[in-house]
């Protein structure tokens, strides 16, 4: 059975049979880059040589993580897992071969840097994987590609021709060629979509800090560690203090790493942020001789079932949304469309067939849709009747619903 087969399916449950489980891995830029090591200074700092709160300004390859890397995926390839290494590093890395030291912020000059160093990256990964005798395929998307449908399904079907090929597909964003508006810029919410696209049963996202606090670590000494993230919602975290990295090198923070797993999580992934140092630890956790390791956010009970939801809340790039009352919350809970006399309040401009943010009275985004109304029209019709429509918007009334639920995922 290919990808496309799948797609065209109504109900999925999970992986079919005869695919294997699958584990991404997410190597962040602070994981793969390090101090120089002819800083003797940093070097001996006890908190470097344990691998925390490296400053990688000047940073280089950290080959012996690389090294440790490629070793667990290859031990995952090994006991049967299909495995993605979704990787960053590209910019740094040509920062580090032109001898540049800092992050540029210059787009052309970040795209240009990244256009060095992803090829250098990739020359160390496929040899390393090589000395035991495996194969790499270089993927760098781009966020456009996950939006259109049949693009989705074409790396959709690229990975499982990979998969079974028994080629390790290495992913990065497109740098080069990406626009600035349509761009991850962090990987994090990168692996979080291919995790839903190749229904991954756990993605790792490797870090410079060995889990999750209750705000950064690094500028609150009494920030506390989170083991295990059942709810997202209910993660009471110092956001403020989350969000940027906390690198010169890295980019998303925790930000994304959050909004990642709670992608991933939504389409039944379990979701562990851990030490990019100690990446041997996830051949322990998935074969389950271990199972405290960095934080876990647990798979949802109820992943999304359908291939087209999946698209929906995966694929797609919301612009706008719409806050929705509390009878429209649990008409929805229950599977039904969602209609105008239930919309309160429209953020942001949409088109009609876009895809838009479903927010509760809290301010909680709750799913993910496609609207049958563009944000012109439903802001004249919110809260009305949906007999009332036709009267409102004469000629430019649609369908009744402003939803259908088969557009409609919740996460
Ligand atoms: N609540 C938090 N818990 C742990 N780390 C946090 C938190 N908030 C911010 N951070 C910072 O996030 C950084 C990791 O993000 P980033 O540098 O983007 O890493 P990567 O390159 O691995 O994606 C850490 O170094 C840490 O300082
Ligand atoms: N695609 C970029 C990723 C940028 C980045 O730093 O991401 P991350 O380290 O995952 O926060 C690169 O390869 O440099």
């Amino acid at each position: 059975m290919s990808y496309l087969d799948l797609v065209s399916l109504e109900k999925l449950e999970m992986a079919p049979a005869g695919f294997k489980p699958t584990v991404i891995v997410k190597v962040g830029t602070s994981s793969i880059m390090r101090e120089r090591q002819d800083n003797p200074q940093a070097w001996n700092d006890p908190a470097t040589a344990a691998g925390e709160g490296l400053n990688s300004s000047q940073g280089e390859l950290a080959l012996s993580t690389l090294a440790l890397i490629v070793d667990t995926l290859i031990a995952l390839k090994r006991a049967g897992f299909w495995v993605v290494l979704v990787t960053s590093g590209a910019v740094g890395v040509g920062c580090r071969r032109l001898g540049i030291k800092t992050r540029p912020s210059r787009i052309a000059e970040k795209q240009a840097l990244a256009a060095v160093g992803m090829g250098r990256l990739m020359h160390h990964y496929e040899e390393l994987f090589a000395i035991a005798n495996e194969s790499t395929a270089l993927v760098l998307v781009s966020r456009s590609d996950f939006g259109k449908k049949s693009k989705f399904i074409n790396i959709q079907n690229t990975l499982h021709e990979l998969f079974k090929l028994g080629v390790i597909p290495i992913i990065n964003e497109n740098d080069t060629v990406t626009s600035n508006d349509f761009k991850f810029g962090d990987n994090d919410r990168l692996s979080a979509l291919v995790a839903g696209m190749v229904f991954a049963r756990y993605l790792f996202l490797l870090t410079d800090v060995d889990r999750l606090y209750t705000a950064d670590p690094r500028n609150n000494p009494s920030a506390k560690p989170i083991e295990t993230v059942v709810d997202l919602e209910e993660l009471d975290l110092n956001v403020n203090s989350s969000g940027k990295g906390g690198t010169q090198w890295g980019t998303g923070g925790m930000e994304t790493k959050l909004a990642a797993a709670k992608l991933a999580t939504a389409g039944g992934s379990k979701v562990v942020i851990i030490h990019g140092r100690k990446p041997e630890r996830i051949l322990d956790f998935v074969l389950e001789r271990e199972n405290k390791i960095g934080t876990v956010f647990l798979g949802s009970r109820t992943p999304v079932s359908s291939a087209r939801k999946l698209w929906i809340l995966h694929g797609l790039v919301p612009s706008g949304g719409i806050e929705i009352d509390a009878g429209a919350v649990r008409a929805v809970i229950n599977k039904k469309s969602l209609f105008a006399v239930g919309v309160r309040k429209i953020t942001g401009t949409f088109f009609q067939d876009g895809a838009i943010r479903i927010f509760n009275k809290d301010g909680s985004e709750i799913g993910r849709a496609i609207t049958n109304y563009d944000s012109s029209d439903l802001v004249k019709i919110l809260g009305s009747k949906s007999n009332k429509i036709e009267e409102i918007l004469g000629e430019r009334a649609g369908p009744e619903e402003v939803v259908h639920r088969d557009n409609l995922v919740l996460f």
